[in-house]
């Protein structure tokens, strides 16, 4: 479980970037962040795996403080939360197996990963993890052979190679088209569940996350203003997480992002022919 109590984040600028923060996630659960730009959900993430320093409040992970740790501890804790990027973060000129393996080198002595042999339970763990996200066919392709989609593919069982008590997504589909998109968050979605991990997903394309997530946690200028089921995001949470706009009109006119919410039911289409 992650629990999160009273973060605040001011940064040496005066940048208030999170006040008061505290929310829980459970086992499996997967928890949207949304919120404008610049209301805080990178620092949140960042405070997490503890490559920002919180200026107050606590972090702790399976009853692990992550926000006091150092040293040999804060290393054991990061091993055990697995990042997803935006771009992948791939090694580029690595073949994917070495990429997924890469996930145990908070693991491995390092003379181990500087000759590349790991051991031979981690190589059999990333083919397993390979044949789960579909790849299992591309082991020896190298990263920069890839597709969009499967380099994200790539980059989740990377996250799963490190055994993670918590995933840590941030804008997993933002370089994807929409299908890729929703494989992906399907993708992240099941394996949380089959793992009970939970996860924070940083995600803007609201749509999105409202079909996937099991819960959203929208911020504005580094407060909470909603956490709730996806359900109850209606026009009124949209308009306390994103301030005044026209949510019906951009929902049904302007968003190309869900193809579904365009096509008009075929009945009604077969209705207009005859009329
Ligand atoms: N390293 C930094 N130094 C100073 N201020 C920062 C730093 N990083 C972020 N901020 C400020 O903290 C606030 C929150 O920024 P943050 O990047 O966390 O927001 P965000 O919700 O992730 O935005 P976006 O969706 O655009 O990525 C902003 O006012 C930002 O200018």
């Amino acid at each position: 479980m992650l629990r999160i109590d009273g973060l605040t984040k001011r940064y040496k600028t005066g940048d208030q970037a999170l006040k008061n923060v505290s929310f829980e996630i459970s086992g499996g659960q997967v928890v949207g962040l949304i919120g404008p730009s610049g209301a805080g959900k990178s620092t949140l993430i960042r405070c997490v795996n503890k490559l920002v320093e919180p200026t107050s409040g606590s972090i702790s992970l399976n009853n692990r403080e992550i926000s006091s740790a150092s040293g040999g501890e804060l290393r054991r804790i990061r091993r055990r939360i697995g990042m997803i990027f935006q771009e992948y973060a791939l090694v580029e000129r690595l073949t994917v197996m070495e990429n997924v393996l890469s996930g145990r080198l908070g693991y491995v002595p390092f003379w181990r990963s500087y000759l590349r042999r790991f051991p031979q339970a981690d190589v059999d763990k990333a083919f397993m993890l390979l044949e789960r996200v579909g790849l299992s066919t591309h082991a020896d392709k190298r990263a920069d052979a890839l597709s969009g989609g499967q380099r994200q593919r790539v980059g989740i069982a990377r996250a799963l190679e490190q055994d993670p008590e918590l995933l840590l997504v941030d804008e997993p589909t933002a370089s994807l088209d929409p299908k890729t998109s929703r494989q992906i968050m399907r993708l992240i979605l099941e394996i949380c569940r089959e793992r009970s991990l939970p996860a924070v997903i940083n995600i803007h394309d609201v749509e999105l996350a409202r079909m996937f997530v099991d819960r959203i946690i929208g911020l504005r200028a580094g407060e909470i203003v909603f956490d709730a089921a996806p359900a109850k995001l209606d026009n009124a949470a949209l308009t306390r997480i994103y301030g005044e706009e026209d949510w019906k009109h951009s929902a049904s006119e302007e968003e190309d992002g869900d193809p579904t919410i365009l096509v008009k039911h075929p009945d009604l289409q077969r209705l207009e022919a005859v009329v």
